[in-house]
């Protein structure tokens, strides 16, 4: 069995259900709307979503699009994956942003928006250096290795 780690949540709205994974295995559990929202094309909104958690520390999560929302109305997060610290205790919210050109999107509450998915996380200790070890990619970056339909692999502004 896959590892397991114990998430305290509150619910800010007793009508609405807490987050769930709908299948075992599924990394991410299914947030809701919590009030109704309707976006335009090229419109955000932050959307409530009714839960406060409390993380153990050595854990963040991390709110991700749905891929349903994105491929059938270009619904999507501004900032995605947004992240949820482990000292937050506000509520969790998500910043959704309609790309579609024509069209508005209407959800409801209780509509699955975004997924969370609660991951171990490492602290770093930044060591200041003034040289770098060298690596096999150095500084390229950014499309360094071409691959782009209908372009030539070019090393030039790498
Ligand atoms: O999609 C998101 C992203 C963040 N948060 C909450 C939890 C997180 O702990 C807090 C701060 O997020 P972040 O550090 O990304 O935002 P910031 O713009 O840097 O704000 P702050 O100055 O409060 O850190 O906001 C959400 O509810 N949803
Ligand atoms: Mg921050």
């Amino acid at each position: 069995m896959a590892d397991k780690v114990d998430v305290l949540i509150k619910r800010l709205d007793p009508g609405l259900p807490v987050p769930a994974y709908a299948h075992p295995g599924d990394a991410g559990a299914d947030l809701v709307a919590a009030a109704d929202v309707e976006l335009a094309p090229g419109e955000r909104a932050v959307v409530p979503t009714g839960v406060a958690i409390a993380l153990p520390d050595g854990y963040a999560a991390f709110v991700h699009p749905r891929s349903g929302l994105g491929a059938r109305f270009g619904v999507t997060i501004v900032n995605a994956p947004g992240t949820v610290d482990a000292g937050y205790r506000g509520e969790i919210k998500v910043t959704l942003l309609n790309t579609d050109l024509r069209d508005t999107v209407r959800l409801r509450r209780g509509d699955r928006i975004a997924q969370l998915v609660v991951q171990r996380v490492e602290r770093a200790v930044f060591h200041e250096v003034t040289e770098l070890p060298g690596s096999a990619r150095g500084a390229g970056g950014f499309g360094s290795t071409g691959g782009f339909p209908g372009h030539q692999h070019s090393q030039e502004g790498a």
